[in-house]
């Protein structure tokens, strides 16, 4: 019941949004990846409701079929992006810039009668990357036309370089025919490239995961949080999915359809947040009328930093609509 209704509000804050006229924000609560060689999974992902579907050119995608993978997702592309229920960001997955596999998959995807929404890129080390991206991008797309670019950052190198590729995108952008939303925690190849093993309490990779969220807030991004690989396990999902959203996540990957929901009900705050948020904002003016900066709110002192933390949690309830 309490996901029914949550759902409903969703829908309302992004209906709301639009009839406002406001640029409103897509969100990514559940980033799903299908397989782009796999055109029954295609078919399938768009029965499943997810914020984001990503068609995979990359590591859901054997070496000898991604031929196979980019002429399928352009086939799908051709006929248009279907219209479900309610608007979801339909994007493109392409391989890695250090690949002889990524010119041919952008082409495919920006070739295609209807573009994708957005372009997600593997992989990124340095701002050069971003760059050599950009002009590839310019190639194909008119100055009038914007793709979402979504960049992932799964290496040390990565990390050491991430401020700089962030600030390299964000000006790129202001000439440029992308719009950068989110920056996604790439865990798996994280491990591999630094030489450990994901466990499941996924200490290993805290640091990392702290700093991905840091800078993505810095930078205005969504922050996308790692996949979980065990899914049948819907309960440790849920669980790995709170942690991320307490440290500031506002989505993670997912590899299945049976992940989607788990996913997209714990991106959102639950009713009893939201009611404890409204009621301390309510209770905030009506202290700062009378001149009051602390006071009590159900056992708790409030200043202004937990007033934030209320409007922090509003905002996710309007489902982020700035
Ligand atoms: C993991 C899977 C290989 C399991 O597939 P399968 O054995 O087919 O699962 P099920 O039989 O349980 O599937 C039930 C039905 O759902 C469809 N299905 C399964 N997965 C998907 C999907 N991702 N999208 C759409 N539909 C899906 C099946 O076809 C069944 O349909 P039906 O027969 O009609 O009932 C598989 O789930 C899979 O391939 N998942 C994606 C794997 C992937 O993309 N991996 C790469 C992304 S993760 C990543 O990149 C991490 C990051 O970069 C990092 O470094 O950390
Ligand atoms: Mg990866």
């Amino acid at each position: 019941m309490n996901s029914i209704i949550r759902q409903r509000l969703f829908q309302q804050i992004v209906s709301l949004a639009k009839i406002s006229g406001r640029n409103y924000y897509i969100p990514r609560r559940a980033l799903l990846y299908v397989p782009g060689d796999d055109p029954k999974k295609i078919s399938k992902s768009f029965t499943l409701d997810a914020d984001c579907i990503a068609l995979d050119c990359e590591d859901g995608v054997a070496i000898n079929r991604k031929e196979n993978a980019r002429e399928t997702i352009r086939s799908f592309l051709d006929k248009g992006k279907p219209t479900l229920s309610r608007d979801y960001d339909l994007g493109v997955r392409i391989n890695s810039l250090e690949t002889p596999y990524w010119q041919e998959d952008l082409k495919a995807c920006l070739t295609a009668k209807f573009l994708p929404d957005t372009i997600l890129v593997p992989k990124i080390e340095t701002d050069e990357t971003v760059r050599l991206f950009s002009d590839e991008l310019g190639k194909y797309i008119g100055t009038n036309q914007i793709l979402n670019l979504i960049i992932y950052i799964e290496s040390a190198k990565a990390f050491i370089n991430l401020v700089d590729i962030c600030k390299t995108t964000e000006s790129l952008s202001k000439t440029g025919n992308f719009r950068p939303v989110c920056l996604v925690f790439g865990s798996d190849d994280f491990c591999a490239n630094i030489g450990i093993t994901r466990t499941e309490d996924a200490n290993e990779v805290l640091y990392a995961r702290q700093k991905l969220v840091l800078v993505a807030k810095a930078f205005h991004l969504q922050a996308i949080d790692m996949v979980y690989i065990k899914y049948k396990d819907l309960e440790g999902l849920k669980m790995q999915c709170q942690q991320g959203m307490r440290m500031g996540y506002t989505g993670k990957q997912v590899i299945h359809p049976g992940q989607v929901s788990v996913v997209q009900d714990a991106f959102l705050p639950s009713p009893s947040q939201i009611e404890w948020a409204l009621g301390l904002l309510k209770s905030f003016e009506e202290h700062q009328k009378q001149g009051k900066g602390a006071f009590t709110y159900k056992g708790n002192m409030i200043d202004m930093p937990t007033m934030k933390q209320a409007e922090n949690t509003a905002k996710l309830a309007r489902l982020k609509t700035s």
